[in-house]
């Protein structure tokens, strides 16, 4: 599975994970909108939840928006593909640690291949960040069962689990 990143560069660049993947060779970064290739695009307002499902879709190419979250509203995501928001997962990094939902790039990425069952894939892609292997660890029981879900609607209902857990802390 492909790793590619649509890279907005409204973001601190020294913090940026996308940049990093790039640095490490683990992605593919591109500056203009048209060279992004057809995939499966890890969009927020997406309608759909992504699931193992969605791996056929993916034509082996996952797709991200790296951009500051004050850019990512939904008109920002014009990239072409098969759009799916990932469900309930916790942040890991160190902005934005035990946040639901709001990952950053490399996390959401690694999600994807979790729910697609690449663990390694997702291991390898978190290798150059101190605490990627957390964002495994913290995630571990909600991407197993995730990427044991046939489809979007199954993994809807795992969410709710994890979102009555939320509201009842
Ligand atoms: C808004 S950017 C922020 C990037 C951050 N500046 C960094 O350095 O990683 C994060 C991107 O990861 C993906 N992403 C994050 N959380 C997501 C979610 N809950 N559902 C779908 N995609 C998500 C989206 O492509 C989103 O645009």
């Amino acid at each position: 599975m492909e790793c590619h990143v649509y890279y907005e560069g409204d973001d601190d660049p020294k913090k940026c994970t996308a940049r990093r993947l790039e640095k490490f060779d683990k992605a593919i970064l591109y500056r203009r909108m048209a060279q992004v290739p057809y995939g499966v695009v890890l969009n927020p307002h997406a309608e759909q939840a992504l699931s193992p499902a969605d791996a056929d879709e993916s034509l082996e190419t996952v797709v991200a928006l790296d951009c500051s979250w004050e850019s990512a509203e939904e008109a920002s995501f014009r990239m072409n593909g098969v759009h799916r928001a990932l469900p309930f997962l916790v942040a890991a990094n160190p902005v934005n640690y035990g946040r639901p939902f709001q990952l950053t790039t490399v996390e959401a990425l690694a999600a994807a291949l979790c729910i697609f069952g690449d663990q390694d894939a997702a291991e390898d892609l978190l290798e150059p960040f101190r605490w990627g292997e957390t964002f495994l660890t913290l995630n571990e029981e909600p991407l197993r069962r995730y990427s044991e879900c046939a489809d979007s609607s199954e993994v809807v209902a795992v969410q709710e689990d994890y979102l009555a857990d939320e509201e009842s802390a």
